[in-house]
């Protein structure tokens, strides 16, 4: 099972209204598909250190992290047969985020919107927890 890391990419962890989401545009079977900008852990990285490193190879942002998200499946997210993504909330510190590689168009999704584009398959649930998380006491602050 490889681990990929993600962000919630919010404009405030306290009172998040709105989601950046980020529209694929590889491989060819997940492109228009919309997802979590991040990417696989490399050998000798923590999770955070891959995180910081995909979102700036990404979108050229540097972000300030807030809450892990946990998830049913050890407390992660089963994506695909063989992928487990943590997801972690952040907020924007540098940058603004642009599609480098991977992407080719981003979006913030506004207050009640945020299932409202073709996330991929195994985001859909994650949306959905999130954007529970978001409205409780705290919002996604770590
Ligand atoms: N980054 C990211 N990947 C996701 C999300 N949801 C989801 O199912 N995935 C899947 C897509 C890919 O099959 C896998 C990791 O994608 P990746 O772009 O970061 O890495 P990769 O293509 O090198 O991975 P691989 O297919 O070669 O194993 O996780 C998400 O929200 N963000």
């Amino acid at each position: 099972m490889t681990l990929v890391v993600a962000a919630a990419v919010v404009d405030d962890l306290t009172h998040p209204r709105r989601l950046l989401a980020a529209r694929r545009c590889r491989p060819v079977e997940l492109a228009g598909r919309w997802e979590f900008p991040g990417g696989k852990v490399e050998p000798g990285e923590s999770p955070e250190q891959a995180l910081h490193r995909e979102l700036r190879e990404e979108l050229g942002v540097g972000v300030r992290l807030g809450a892990e998200l946990p998830g049913p499946d050890a407390g992660a997210w089963r994506i695909t047969p063989r992928h487990v993504l943590r997801l972690w909330a952040a907020v924007l510190t540098a940058g603004d985020p642009v599609p480098l590689v991977e992407h080719d168009q981003v979006a913030w999704l506004q207050p009640g919107a945020w299932a409202d584009v073709d996330w991929l398959d195994g985001d859909v649930r994650i949306v959905e927890a999130l954007a529970v998380r978001a409205t409780t006491p705290g919002g996604l602050i770590g």
